[in-house]
């Protein structure tokens, strides 16, 4: 991989409701100490050497919100595109992905939704990636035992069976790919999509799915906790308190 090939651009899909955290704000918007988390999120991206560019994947009626935010948040400064996301998670990386440059080899994608993730994290699946892994998921192991069970709405429903946790993991973002297989994977997942629902596998939540779907590798480094994802609002009460130990220990 020649030395621009190796810088890596990060997308971020941003353009989710956020439905679970409650009513409000698209939730990239929400504050988190005052800030909106899309911000926490590119910040942490841009902390780190290895990202060159960031393509944020806005809710579609508020791209030009979306600049001026950013702007106002001292990343004028930065190599940053904003362009509108779509109706999934998915299309939003897909539309991110084609912003970026033909000649740039590796391509992060890490939601808006975790704003404290530790560049450590981001360095170190950018470079899993440059030393030669076509996809690479950043994870935790978990801390509760795991039931597979028959879903019943409202219950009561039958276990399944209870998978070993060691083998189990919790995967975060940013996710890391060489550019041709994300692109790869997401120009087949589209076509499989417009070719009807008859006979289609479940949807994948994450980029490193469509990759396992479409036979690729993929393996996993070290996440970490402070890299949770901000979903119902208990996620938010605790985003809050990291970043004010973080802020009182003038780390941030
Ligand atoms: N159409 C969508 C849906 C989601 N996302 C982004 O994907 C990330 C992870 O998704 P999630 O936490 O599920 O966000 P929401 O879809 O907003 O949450 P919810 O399911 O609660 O509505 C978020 O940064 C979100 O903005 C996106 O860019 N475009
Ligand atoms: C991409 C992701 O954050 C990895 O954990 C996750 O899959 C997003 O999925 P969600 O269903 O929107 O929570």
């Amino acid at each position: 991989m020649n030395a621009t090939a190796a810088i890596a651009a990060a997308v971020v899909p941003a353009a989710g409701r956020g439905e679970r955290l409650g009513p409000g704000a698209p939730k990239a918007l929400r504050e988190l100490g005052g800030v909106p988390l899309l911000v926490h999120a590119v910040r942490a991206l841009t902390r780190s050497r290895a990202v060159g560019l960031v393509v944020v994947a806005a809710p579609a009626d508020g791209v030009a919100e979306v600049v001026a935010l950013l702007d106002s948040h001292g990343l004028e400064d930065k190599d940053i595109r904003v362009v509108a996301g779509g109706a999934t998670r998915q299309e939003s990386v897909r539309l991110g992905l084609a912003a970026i440059p033909a000649e740039v080899g590796v391509v992060l994608v890490h939601d808006a939704a975790r704003p404290l993730v530790p560049v450590e994290v981001v360095d170190a699946v950018a470079s899993a990636v440059r030393a030669g892994a076509e996809a690479v998921v950043p994870a935790v192991p978990l801390a509760d035992t795991v039931k597979r069970v028959e879903p019943v709405p409202g219950g009561p429903e039958p276990v399944l069976d209870t998978p070993d946790r060691a083998t189990l993991r919790a995967v975060q973002t940013p996710q890391g790919f060489r550019r041709e297989v994300l692109a790869e994977v997401h120009a087949k997942a589209l076509t499989e999509e417009s070719a009807g629902a008859e006979g289609a596998l479940p949807p994948v939540t994450d980029d490193a799915g469509l990759v396992e779907r479409f036979g690729g590798r993929v393996v996993v480094v070290p996440g970490h906790e402070e890299a949770f994802k901000v979903t119902r609002p208990l996620d938010l009460v605790l985003a809050e308190a990291v970043l004010a130990r973080r802020r009182a220990a003038d780390a941030y």
